[in-house]
Parts: C-alpha cells; structure tokens; sequence
C-alpha cells in the first residue's frame, strides 16, 4: 500500500497486517529504537485499568497492549479486525489471563452500549478508514463517566526534532526496515499515513466532536508519539 493507496480500504489494511502479523512486534520495537516499550508503559498509565473494570483496547493487533492492560486485574478485550495479528496474538498471550481476542471492526464493534469501563487504541487509529466513526463508536460503548486513551504517532512540534525526525524517517528507517521485516511496502505505508495524520490539536478537535469531553493530550518522545485522553459525558446522548 502506497501514497496513492491511503484511502485505506478495511480489506487492504487487513491484509497488509495479516502479512506483517508474525514479524510485527520484533519490528516495532527495532523501528521505535526500544520506545514502544516506553509508549505502551505511559498508555497503560493513562488507561488506569483497575480490577474488576472491563477494558477494550481496539485495534489491537497482536495484543501487546492488551495484556499489560489484563495484569492490572482488569478483564480486557482485544478486538482487531487482522485474523492473522488475532492469531499470532492468541497465541503470544495464551499466557494472560483476563485477556480474550476478538475479530471487530473498530466502524462497527459487535458490543452493547455502555459495556465498558474504558476504550484505548494504539497505534490503530491512524489505519481506520473513518475514524471520525470510530470515534463515535468507542463513545456508544462506553459507559457514561468511562474514560478513552488514544496513543498515535503524531507530529513533533519543536522544528529542530522534526527534521531529526524526517532525516529518520527518510535516511535511517529504510535500511532498518529491510533487516526486521519481509514487507517493505507496510512500512512506506506507515511512513505515509503517519505524514497525512492530523496534528495533536486536530485530533483533540476531532475526539470533542464525537462527543467525549474533558479532552486532553500530552506528548510522548518530543510529540512523535501523543496521548490522547477523554471521558465520556456522564449525561451523553449517544450521538
Ligand atoms: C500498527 S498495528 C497496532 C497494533 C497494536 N495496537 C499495537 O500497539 O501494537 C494497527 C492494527 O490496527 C488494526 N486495524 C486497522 N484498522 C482497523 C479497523 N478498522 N478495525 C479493527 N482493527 C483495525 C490492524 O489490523 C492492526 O492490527
């Protein structure tokens, strides 16, 4: 998938993830230079899982977040719409309790209203074609005063890391991609949509008009990463 492929159609994204599925994590972690590690701790911070709450992390892929999250105690779903992330995932966290992998869409998720305490995302927002509807969705499952934690790629806003981060993304990332991963377009792809995402403000913007309120974000290594957080209204009509 390539510049002129960012429509991101959901069967596209799918089988982009389904064929990176089984490098993914060992990938991840080369790419980010060990700090997707460091994001994940500070997303788990902000989500704040606490046992006996049920937590859906969309878009979870292989469950790596998700099973941070399930050791708080929580019950946590990993939902994502890869079979092949849900598979290598299954089998990655066979160990975690409390931990159960779903196949959703995160447009359309096959859960009631208000059945949790708490949605996260990471790192999956960016791949979902209408995240606008996404968005939404994450609210109509939420119970009212539950909270949602957004973790994305985002745009640094001081210009001397900025072009640091451009000379990575250009210079330094394609030779490192071609040593962790068979798949070199998924990640012109990541570079691509990662350059086309909105900035952090943006973002917020978006989250607010999906009705979530109290919306806040802080930058993770010098705004490369951001977090987003919100709660829901606790009198929210569903929108
Ligand atoms: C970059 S991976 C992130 C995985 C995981 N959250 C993490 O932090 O490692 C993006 C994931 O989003 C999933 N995804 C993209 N669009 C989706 C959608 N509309 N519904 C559900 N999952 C989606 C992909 O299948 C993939 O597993």
């Amino acid at each position: 998938m390539t510049r002129a492929d960012l429509g991101k159609d959901p069967r596209d994204v799918s089988a982009m993830f389904d064929r990176v599925a089984a490098r993914y994590d060992r990938t991840n972690a080369v790419l980010s230079v060990g700090n997707a590690a460091l994001w994940r701790v500070a997303t788990t911070k902000a989500v704040a899982p606490k046992p006996g709450e049920r937590i859906l992390d969309v878009a979870a892929g292989t469950g790596t977040s998700s099973a941070s999250l399930a050791k708080s105690g929580a019950s946590v779903v990993a939902a994502d719409f890869s079979p092949g992330m849900i598979e290598v995932g299954r089998r990655r966290q066979a160990h975690v309790p409390n931990l159960v992998f779903v196949e959703a869409d995160a447009m359309a998720l096959p859960f009631g209203d208000a059945e949790f305490d708490a949605v996260t995302i990471s790192f999956g927002l960016r791949n979902v074609k209408e995240p606008k509807v996404a968005l939404a969705e994450f609210l109509r499952v939420t119970k009212p005063g539950g909270r949602l934690v957004v973790c994305e790629f985002s745009h640094p806003p001081v210009g001397v890391v900025r072009a640091g981060y451009d000379f990575y993304q250009k210079v330094v990332m394609p030779p490192l991609v071609k040593l962790s991963s068979s798949n070199d377009d998924a990640y012109e792809y990541l570079n691509e949509s990662i350059n086309a995402w909105p900035d952090q403000p943006t973002l917020a913007g978006w989250i607010r008009e999906a009705g979530w309120s109290e919306v806040a974000w802080r930058n993770l290594t010098a705004g490369i990463v951001a977090l987003h957080r919100a709660r829901k209204p606790i009198a929210a009509a569903e929108r």
